[in-house]
């Protein structure tokens, strides 16, 4: 007697789920989850990209999705819209000299009011609505950052520009003990003057251009990646005459192109620069507009914005 046999057509191939997409989109994601475990990253959020409140909830999930997929994400915040918002509610008035706000004594305590008051604490809120994760610090706190005094270069001559300050040195012990513990640091880009006539109103601190802030703490924090979330695509070629949109540039490249940038992207391009001839091994800027553009920027392969590769010698990118 023969053994009873099930007709072949009707065994399925392989069971399938109707949520097997959502499986397929996790796994998709498990070459980078590997590559940048335990990796930090550094994002500077830009205050013209903190301009819905769903974006920003969007940016808070991103940020929480990394911490909790094992890599060590710092976030650096700007605020340069709320800061000149603020100074117009009080009469004053906002001035720029080669994209750095002129920083008299009494602005600086507003920049400082808005920056750790305003800004840091809202999105410290946002990342902790999913836990107990976010701390936020200014630059002087722990000596993070301390910086000397800064010149604009305008026509090629040093402009006095008040309390403006360049990072001189960064101590990371706060942020590692905080990454160590699970937890995110959101970083202020105000830093402690080491220059010693410092003292009275406005004395004894700088305000430090957010993505120069952001770029020194990537490179002394030995960071993976930095992220400049902005509010462009990212690097236009021929700005403001055509969109198109750099999508990869080495060091050199990049040192080439500076001279002829307009503000705005200087900053962000220089600290681009910096981070990667100083062990960074890529920076990105980012278009903060879409919502999470940082999962889809590490977790995909559809990268989006510009992203500044060291030259060959100074070692290969991790893509
Ligand atoms: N080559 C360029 N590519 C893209 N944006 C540029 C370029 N040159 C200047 N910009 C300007 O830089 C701006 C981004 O810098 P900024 O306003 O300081 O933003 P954030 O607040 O995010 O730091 C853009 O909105 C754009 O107006
Ligand atoms: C010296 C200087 O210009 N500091 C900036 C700091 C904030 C900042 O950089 O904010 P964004 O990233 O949003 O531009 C300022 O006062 O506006």
């Amino acid at each position: 007697m023969s053994t009873p046999t099930t007709p072949a057509a009707s065994v399925p191939a392989a069971r399938k789920h109707t949520a097997l997409p959502k499986a397929r989109t996790l796994i998709e994601a498990l070459p980078w989850l590997t590559r940048h475990n335990g990796r930090t990253v550094v994002i500077k959020f830009g205050g013209n990209a903190m301009v819905d409140e769903e974006l920003k909830a969007a940016f808070a999930q991103d940020v929480v999705f990394l911490r909790q997929a094992g890599l060590r994400p710092v976030v650096v915040h700007g605020g340069g819209p709320q800061i000149s918002a603020q100074l117009e509610k009080l009469g004053l008035e906002s001035e720029f000299k080669a994209g750095l706000r002129v920083t008299t004594p009494e602005t600086m305590d507003v920049v400082r009011m808005v920056l750790a008051g305003q800004v840091q604490r809202e999105l410290v809120n946002l990342l902790n609505q999913h836990g107990p994760l976010a701390v936020g610090m200014t630059g002087e706190d722990a000596h993070i950052m301390a910086a000397t005094k800064r010149y604009a270069t305008v026509d090629g001559h040093p402009v006095d520009i008040g309390r403006v300050g360049d990072i001189a040195s960064i101590e990371t012990g706060a942020i590692q003990a905080l990454l160590d513990d699970g937890r995110i640091p959101v970083i202020s880009s105000i830093a402690r003057s080491t220059d010693d006539e410092d003292g009275g109103p406005g004395g004894g601190v700088y305000n430090v251009n957010a993505d120069t802030a952001a770029a020194a703490l990537a490179a002394a924090l030995g960071a993976e990646t930095l992220m400049v979330l902005t509010d462009v695509e990212g690097l236009y070629a021929d700005w403001p005459n055509s969109d198109e949109v750099v999508s990869e540039l080495t060091a050199a490249e990049l040192e080439e192109l500076l001279p002829g940038l307009a503000s705005g992207m200087v900053p962000k391009m220089e600290g681009c620069l910096h981070a990667v001839r100083n062990g960074v091994r890529t920076a990105r800027v980012l278009d903060g507009r879409v919502q999470h553009s940082i999962l889809l920027e590490i977790f995909t392969d559809e990268g989006i914005g510009t992203m500044v590769v060291p030259d060959k010698r100074e070692g290969k990118p991790t893509p």
